[in-house]
């Protein structure tokens, strides 16, 4: 198993460009589920995630492909007995692995086309490696009336039940049934639209109910749904493909099914959460990064919560960039509360505590949406970090300096939380178990190399 290997103190300086979400581009590709024509979508992160749901959309009869460098579409999926599948060697290439001689960032421009669904069948090995697998469950539903799909897996951060998707099936006119650990759902007479309120907002159960109403006889009004700009980007593609969404970026989501969807052309979004974290390196490490391809009206909890550290951040949307620095100055402790969008968002807790470890005082971080959140604390404290614990509570109480040790990826953004602390910590630091890291951030050695980090993988 890979680990990475760095050895802090260097202040970041440069520019990073940042990816494509991949919380966009996990949903937006099971969106091709919907539509016999091509889906295109443009700026699709380098990430064994999209690699791991590529292998589950291809086993269902998704054909994929990539726009390569000459300008020509080149297929990934390979027919084997009748079925699709995705090689190794083609989902180390979208995982972004290897020497690419053609990588620029922008990300890759991949065609997905369910021409059939060859199988509603989605397999715990694919399905336990990632929560978004489970969303294929809605799309098939609508297209097929059955699915039987795994329950799902997903980074390790609290019990993440799927209760509110199945409630929300049910009411669209759905039968339920589990066995075995796979969830049995049918709609013999297809799916009805209905109301559906949801009794907290969640991302996954938005995404999964969203995809099943839009190909739905009749009205779907959906309430407390979640507000994430990935859902917004969800939405926006499936109205470029015909569907009739009303309510986009509100708690309210009006839903016309149609008769069926048709193609589109639809870009990722920017990744709020890559961006957020590489302005805290950089305020970690007190340098001067510009963060490009970013949009910043979708992370101003985030940026609010830096300004407060005494950070600099500015933010030129013209140019879609943000200028992150800070020189000399100390960091003003802050306390967040994780809430959902458009508050600070649970995905850069790890990271802003991260930060606070080094502030100049005590800070609070309360998280409120994950019950088990707080992994990367013992982490942390290996660096030398004081985090005391209380229940959905952390308080950090700053230190002057961090050095570096052995420490242990335990999900994806608490891997990422360790990179931060080694940045600023003396000595060298080094992370097993990265494969979390790599579900979800593009290059990340290199893109921290390009700022003068020093940072290496260790093949494993
Ligand atoms: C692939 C992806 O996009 N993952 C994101 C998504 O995860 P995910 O979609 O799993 O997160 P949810 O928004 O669904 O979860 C929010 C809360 O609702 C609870 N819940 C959810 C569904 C359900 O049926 N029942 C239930 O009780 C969860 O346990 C959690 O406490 O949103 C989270 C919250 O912003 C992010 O941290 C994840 O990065
Ligand atoms: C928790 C995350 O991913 P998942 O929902 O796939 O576990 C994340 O992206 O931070």
């Amino acid at each position: 198993m890979d680990r990475i290997r760095l050895t802090g103190g260097n202040p970041l300086n440069g520019e990073i460009p940042i990816s494509g979400a991949k919380n966009a581009a996990l949903p937006l590709m099971i969106a091709s589920l919907l539509t016999d024509e091509p889906l295109v979508l443009t700026n699709v992160p380098r990430l064994t995630d999209i690699a791991t749901l590529a292998r589950l959309l291809a086993e269902l009869g998704v054909e994929i492909e990539v726009l390569n460098s000459s300008g020509a579409w080149e297929t990934l999926t390979t027919p084997i007995e009748g079925r699709l599948t995705l090689a190794n060697e083609q989902a180390r290439r979208l995982a972004g692995f290897g020497p690419d001689a053609t990588y620029k960032p922008g990300g890759r421009t991949l065609r997905l086309t369910a021409r059939t669904i060859a199988s509603t069948h989605a397999d715990y090995d694919l399905v336990s490696k990632m929560r978004a697998s489970f969303w294929v469950l809605g799309p098939l539903l609508a297209r097929c009336g059955h699915a039987d799909v795994s329950l799902p897996g997903g980074c390790a951060i609290g019990t993440r039940p799927v209760d509110l998707h199945l409630q929300g099936m049910e009411k669209l006119g759905a039968t339920i049934e589990l066995d075995k650990g796979y969830v049995i759902a049918a709609a013999k007479d297809g799916l009805k639209g209905a109301e559906v309120r949801f009794s907290m907002p969640s991302v996954g159960a938005t995404h999964n109910v969203l995809m099943a109403a839009v190909l739905a006889d009749g009205v779907t009004r959906i309430e407390n749904a979640a507000r994430e700009p990935e859902i917004t980007n969800l939405a926006d593609c499936l109205n470029a493909m015909g569907a009739k969404i009303e309510g986009l970026g509100t708690s309210t989501l009006t839903v016309t099914g149609v008769e069926r969807l048709h193609g589109a052309e639809v870009a990722v979004v920017c990744d709020r959460i890559e961006a957020g974290t590489y302005a805290m390196a950089a305020a970690m490490t007190g340098g001067d990064v510009t963060l490009s391809g970013v949009d910043a009206s979708l992370f101003e909890a985030a940026l609010q919560a830096l300004t407060a550290a005494g950070v600099d951040v500015d933010v030129t949307p013209a140019d879609n960039t943000i200028r992150i620095r800070r020189n000399g100055t100390a960091l003003s402790p802050v306390d967040i509360v994780t809430q959902p969008y458009p508050a600070f968002p649970t995905d850069l807790q790890a990271q802003f505590m991260a930060l606070m470890t080094m502030a100049d005082g005590n800070a609070q971080m309360t998280e409120t949406i994950f019950e088990n959140r707080f992994m990367h604390v013992q982490e942390l404290a290996r660096l030398g970090a004081l985090i005391s614990l209380h229940g959905d509570r952390a308080i950090v109480s700053g230190v002057k300096s961090l050095r570096g040790a052995p420490v242990m990826a335990t999900d994806l953004r608490a891997s990422v939380s360790l990179v931060i602390a080694g940045l600023a910590a003396e000595g060298e630091t080094v992370i097993s178990r990265v494969y979390h890291l790599d579900r979800g951030f593009e290059r990340l050695e290199d893109k921290l190399s390009a700022c003068g980090a020093d940072i290496s993988r260790l093949p494993g």
